[in-house]
């Protein structure tokens, strides 16, 4: 379905980037890079920043130091998808409707579905397993059902970064298995994926690329150097001499002053 429009070849890079809530800095000087086309596993412990790196990544959260480079992508080229305990179930929508929503970009806020808009809908929905679901109401479905709905809202928005927080959680392992091989069709087609992701086993994997995040990166590149039993250590042992909230950064303050 769809071929990649406007698809930057620059990629995404973080140049010192610290986000901070009320001056705690969740994500703290974080430099490296999303190259275009890339598959990257973002992994660490309970904590680590990970989503809000996402929703600093979508626009949702300023930065209070450094910089994101999106190498010329517009909010329209990212499709996200976030954890799923922020995702409101009880609107009444159909799962036809919430497939559509992934079509903005054709039918516009307020324009009617096109008939090829329509047909792409039912194509996503095949694509994820969900045929014949079009009239069931999105709150009467399965946590996996639900789950492979998103996806083909995904499709359906045919976005060339794809941000997803925790996709696999509390999801069972055939829709696993099936969501994590639209993942890879996703990188056939040379999109850029960014996967908040804890089962270590599924990044190594599937995620050629992984940032090891506590607040600060470990390590970000190649994942069977990033996930090494060394940096997984450093994790673990940084989350847990941390304290909930991270001291303020005086760096950032005396750079500020
Ligand atoms: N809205 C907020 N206001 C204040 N602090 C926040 C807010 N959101 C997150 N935090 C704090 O920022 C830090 C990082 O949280 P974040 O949710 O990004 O971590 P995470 O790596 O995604 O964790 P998890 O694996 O548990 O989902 C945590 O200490 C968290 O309590």
């Amino acid at each position: 379905m769809g071929g990649l429009s406007g698809m930057s070849a620059k990629g995404i890079e973080f140049r010192d980037v610290t986000i901070a809530y009320d001056r705690h800095p969740a994500v703290h000087h974080l430099s490296g890079s999303f190259p275009a086309g890339s598959l990257t596993a973002v992994a660490g412990p309970n904590g680590a920043g990970k989503s809000t790196l996402l929703k600093a990544l979508m626009g949702e959260l300023p930065l209070s130091g450094g910089v994101i480079d999106r190498g010329g992508l517009s909010a329209r080229d990212f499709g996200y998808l976030p954890q799923a305990a922020d995702i409101e179930r009880r609107f009444p929508l159909t799962v036809a409707d919430a497939v559509m929503l992934g079509a903005w970009r054709e039918t516009g806020a307020f324009g009617g579905a096109t008939r090829a808009a329509a047909d792409r809908a039912r194509q996503a929905l095949s694509a994820v397993g969900m045929d014949g679901f079009e009239r069931r109401h999105i709150g009467s479905l399965s946590a996996g059902q639900f789950q492979r709905v998103l996806f083909a809202r995904l499709l359906m928005q045919d976005a060339s970064v794809i941000v997803l927080d925790e996709p696999f959680t509390a999801i069972d392992a055939r829709t696993t298995r099936d969501l994590l091989e639209i993942v890879q069709r996703w990188r056939r087609d040379g999109r850029t994926v960014i996967a908040v992701l804890h089962d270590f086993e599924q990044v190594r994997a599937h995620f050629p690329r992984t940032l090891l995040l506590a607040r600060e990166a470990i390590e970000w590149g190649d994942t069977d150097s990033a996930l090494s039993a060394a940096n997984l250590l450093r994790a673990r042992s940084m989350a847990e001499s941390w304290d909930e909230e991270a001291d303020p950064c005086d760096a950032d303050d005396r750079r500020r002053a």
